[in-house]
């Protein structure tokens, strides 16, 4: 059995990555990113980063954010801790689901994870409290790259299950997507 399994979403390349964690009496080893099945499930980027966070209260969103070029980058995120909502937006220009959002629970439970591209942007709601995220990025943080989606843009209208609550500053701040058109709100390339 592989340690890692990859099936699509209704998002092209976005991907929905199973743990398959290994046990025994001491308990379990699980894999958390594997050069060989990633790449055959489309994951060929360099490894840059690897961050952690913790969100203390139930009901927090953290982003949504994304990269632009030349800091573009692809993520996969996983939960450690508690549960969250994970939220991917399609961001690239030309994209059949432009504009469109997708939504997984992930949990240090169920062992889900997801694998997103460069020009989609990303954000959670933590759905208990004392969650642990992990990421591991394609490329660096670039604060001069660095690009974000108001949670509760009208636009996207993103069904988040409970009331969006402590947002940072700069997330309560994002401008609105444009009404109508496409969002060309970068190269990703
Ligand atoms: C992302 C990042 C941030 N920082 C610093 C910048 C701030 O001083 C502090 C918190 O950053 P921020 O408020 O951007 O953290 P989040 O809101 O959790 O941002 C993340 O949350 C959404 C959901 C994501 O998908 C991104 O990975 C990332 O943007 O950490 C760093 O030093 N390195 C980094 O890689």
């Amino acid at each position: 059995m592989q340690r890692l399994s990859a099936d699509p979403t209704p998002l092209p390349g976005v991907l929905r990555v199973q743990r398959h964690p290994v046990g025994d009496a001491r308990g379990a080893l699980a894999r958390l990113f594997c050069r060989d099945t990633l790449a055959a499930a489309g994951w060929h980027w360099p490894v840059a980063q690897v961050n952690h966070t913790v969100t203390r209260a139930r009901g927090t969103v953290r982003g949504l954010h994304f990269q632009r070029s030349p800091a573009a980058e692809a993520k996969l995120v996983h939960c450690l801790q508690g549960a969250v909502w994970d939220v991917v937006v399609d961001l690239r220009p030309g994209s059949p689901t432009h504009l469109q959002w997708h939504a997984e629970l992930l949990s240090a439970d169920n062992g889900c994870a997801l694998l997103i591209p460069p020009g989609c942007a990303h954000g959670f709601q933590t759905q208990e409290d004392d969650v642990h995220m992990l990421y591991v990025h394609s490329a660096a943080h670039a604060p001069a790259h660095e690009g974000g989606l108001h949670p509760l843009d009208a636009r996207l209208a993103i069904a988040w299950p409970l009331p969006v609550q402590h947002l940072s500053p700069r997330d309560q701040t994002h401008p609105p997507l444009p009404a109508t058109g496409p969002a060309l709100l970068g190269d990703f390339s």
